[in-house]
């Protein structure tokens, strides 16, 4: 199925693709500086938002200001530290990736103004939106980066438009089982798979949600099913050569399952090694990828006896710009 698309905010036709038109991709942000500080400033407007976290402010409040923020920005901060990208245009990776990407899809669409913004952090969705109005800028499409729709990421991103008058936008859902997005991830593991070799196992590891949430209707996890299912096809591999898993648990609550922490660990119990794990809801490699998976749970792994092999992100990678390039062109019903 290709890509789905709403209209976020004021009226906007399909119209033919045009100068006066903005591409804006959103990804969820980062902190500027991998500091206690910034972490602190990052997490808190991140988990500030309903959307993230719809518990009573009675209660969050205080365990967010006085508990959560206070013990885990340190820490944190370090990990942040531990995949920062040295340089001057270097930063988080997150933010570096993003900015490539942009980059690279704005060569793959010259007659579109192609920026990247973010949901939490800088460069902040709104101040972008109001700078490309300013700018003359007549109507946007806004491409969230997360292949798969939950309410806790893509509707946070349809909030901020909401807030935006002025510029009409549109906004790309999800594009969980985008034929060219299924392709670019499959070639992407097949290319890794061919230089480094053939792991037992393949893992296909997405961010967790909140299994409350699911409960609620959103369709992550059967946007996460159904994406995993399609790149398994598309290389080829048999039920039992792969395993969807969720990472990156916050909290005390029961979060999606099964975890990609115990499935490694069946894994290893089974005897397969090495593993490869590749992680299709993350468009860009960000801490959740490099600090959590290719260096934390390789560790894990290692110490089990197995050996991991993380398959990075598809990042700026031509495929991947083409296939989000495709996405914004079907999106705004035009052919460039
Ligand atoms: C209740 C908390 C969280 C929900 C729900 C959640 C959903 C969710 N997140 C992503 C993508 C990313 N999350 C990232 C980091 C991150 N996520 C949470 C919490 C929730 N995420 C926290 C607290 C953090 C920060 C790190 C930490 O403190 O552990 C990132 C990486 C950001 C970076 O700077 O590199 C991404 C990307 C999705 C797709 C999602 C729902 C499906
Ligand atoms: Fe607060
Ligand atoms: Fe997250």
């Amino acid at each position: 199925m290709p890509a789905s698309a709403s209209a976020a905010s004021s009226p906007a036709q399909a119209t033919p693709a045009a100068a006066s038109t903005a591409l804006v991709l959103v990804n969820l942000g980062t902190p500027d500086a991998p500091t206690p500080r910034a972490v602190r400033r990052y997490l808190a407007e991140f988990l500030h938002d309903y959307r993230v976290v719809d518990r009573s402010r009675w209660l969050w409040c205080p365990l967010l200001h006085f508990v959560i923020l206070p013990l885990r920005s340190g820490p944190v901060a370090r990990k942040y530290a531990s995949v920062w990208l040295p340089g001057t245009d270097g930063g988080s990776p997150l933010a570096v990736h993003t900015r490539r990407l942009a980059e690279a899809v704005q060569h793959e669409l010259p007659q579109l103004r192609v920026v990247h913004a973010m949901r939490y952090g800088r460069p902040a969705l709104a101040a972008t939106l109001q700078a490309l109005r300013d700018d003359g800028i007549e109507q946007a499409l806004v491409l969230p980066l997360y292949p798969q729709y939950s309410t806790s990421t893509t509707a946070a991103v349809a909030d901020a438009l909401a807030r935006v008058p002025g510029l009409p936008t549109r906004m790309v859902d999800d594009y969980h089982d985008d034929p060219a997005w299924v392709a670019a991830v499959a070639d992407s593991i097949r290319a890794h798979r061919a230089e480094h070799g053939t792991g037992e196992h393949l893992l296909l590891s997405f961010h967790g949600l909140p299994q409350r949430f699911a409960d609620r209707g959103d369709p992550y996890p059967t946007h996460c099913e159904a994406g995993a299912r399609a790149i398994a096809q598309a290389l080829g591999l048999a039920d039992d050569a792969w395993t969807l898993s969720y990472q990156s648990r916050f909290g005390r609550e029961r979060w999606l399952e099964p975890s990609t922490l115990a499935t490694l660990d069946a894994l290893a119990a089974r005897g397969l090694r090495p593993v490869d794990v590749v992680a299709p809801g993350f468009a860009v490699d960000c801490l959740e990828t490099l600090e959590e998976v290719a260096i934390g749970l390789a560790e894990h792994f290692a110490a089990r006896g197995g050996s991991l092999r993380y398959i990075p992100c598809l990042n700026d990678a031509p495929a991947h710009a083409q296939a989000l390039a495709a996405i914004a062109r079907c999106a705004l019903g035009a052919v460039a």
